[in-house]
């Protein structure tokens, strides 16, 4: 038997940080978006375990590890511990999510593989519990789960489900070099020292998003990650710049960076936008939001 599922990347409509924890984790009011740019896992029966990868066109594929250090083993890893199973299996990933893009495409294979082998290996396991599962794996992996808007808060990994009345049209301009998340926030910490304990709501953009309203939306479009992603990437101040000036409402920078993601006013809009960014950059998706969380697309 094989399975392929399908995740979708992330955005970050809001993303307030606080000050660290004592666990080094920083408490997050995030919204998230997942949006239509997916990795797909295939996943087969096999007596041992295996994990490959191709890569679009444009990425290097270098760029993630394999030989048991993927995000992929882990989640096999942990699912056979909760269950008493062996890991077997053979998994493919077909990767379109920028790598360490602030766009979460190890989250969103974690989340697929999740999925895949309680398929594979008729595990049964509970929605509850691949969320706790998932939220072992990393902060951003719970929403991969779900999909769709959702509010995030402790570190990220409690998602609940908002109230979104929009198709939201996404310009978005990924980098060939990724950032780190764990330096990203470090130079969080560095300029902003007096960070509240808990980051506020986001109560104009959550109005936003119910009231489907794009320029609403763009108004509140916010990531306290970004002047810190700008200090160690000046040029990304340049392409949201760009992006504006090529018609998006708004640009800002996603998770960590170093994407940068453009709301803009319809599809008509977000094409036009992309034509004018293709001029000076190698790699610009135009995509919707919000699409389903990791799901299955085909069985062989
Ligand atoms: C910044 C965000 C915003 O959505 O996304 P990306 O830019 O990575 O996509 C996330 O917080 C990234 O979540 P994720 O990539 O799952 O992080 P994890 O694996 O849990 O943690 C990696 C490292 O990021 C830092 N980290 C992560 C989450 C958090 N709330 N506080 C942190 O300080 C820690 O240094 C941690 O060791
Ligand atoms: N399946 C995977 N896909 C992408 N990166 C992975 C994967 N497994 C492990 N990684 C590691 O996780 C890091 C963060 O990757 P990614 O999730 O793409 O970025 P981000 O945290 O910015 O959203 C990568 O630099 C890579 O070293």
């Amino acid at each position: 038997m094989s399975i392929t599922v399908r995740a979708p990347a992330k955005i970050n409509l809001h993303l307030g940080v606080g000050a660290p924890r004592e666990d080094g984790f920083h408490p997050l009011t995030s919204v998230y978006q997942a949006v239509g740019v997916y990795d797909d896992l295939t996943l087969a029966d096999a007596d041992g375990w295996s994990v490959d990868l191709t890569v679009a066109g444009w990425m290097d594929r270098d760029h993630v590890p394999l030989a048991g250090d993927n995000i992929v083993d882990r989640a096999a890893a942990l699912l056979a511990a909760r269950h008493g199973l062996a890991v077997t299996g053979e998994v493919h990933i077909a990767k379109e999510i920028p790598v360490a893009g602030g766009m979460a495409g190890g989250s969103a294979d974690a989340a697929a593989a999740l999925v895949g082998l309680d398929r594979l290996w008729g595990a049964n396991t509970s929605d509850d519990d691949l969320l706790a599962l998932a939220a072992q794996l990393g902060s951003d992996v719970p929403f991969a789960l779900v999909g769709g808007t959702a509010l995030g808060t402790g570190r990220g990994e409690i998602v609940e489900p908002v109230p979104d009345h929009g198709t939201w049209w996404w310009v978005l301009v990924p980098s060939t070099n990724g950032m780190s998340t764990p330096e990203v926030y470090r130079h969080y910490d560095r300029l902003f020292p007096d960070a509240p304990a808990v980051p506020p709501m986001p109560e104009a953009l959550l109005a936003a998003l119910d009231a489907g309203d794009p320029h609403a939306l763009a108004a509140a479009l916010h990531n306290d990650l970004q002047p810190a992603a700008l200090d160690l990437r000046p040029d990304l101040a340049r392409l949201i710049d760009a992006g504006e000036a090529a018609g998006a409402l708004r640009g800002v920078v996603t998770g960590s960076g170093p994407t940068c993601v453009f709301l803009c006013e319809s599809a008509d809009a977000a094409r036009a936008t992309a034509a004018e960014l293709r001029a000076s950059h190698d790699v610009v998706l135009v995509t919707t939001g919000a699409v389903a969380g990791a799901h299955p697309v085909a069985y062989g």
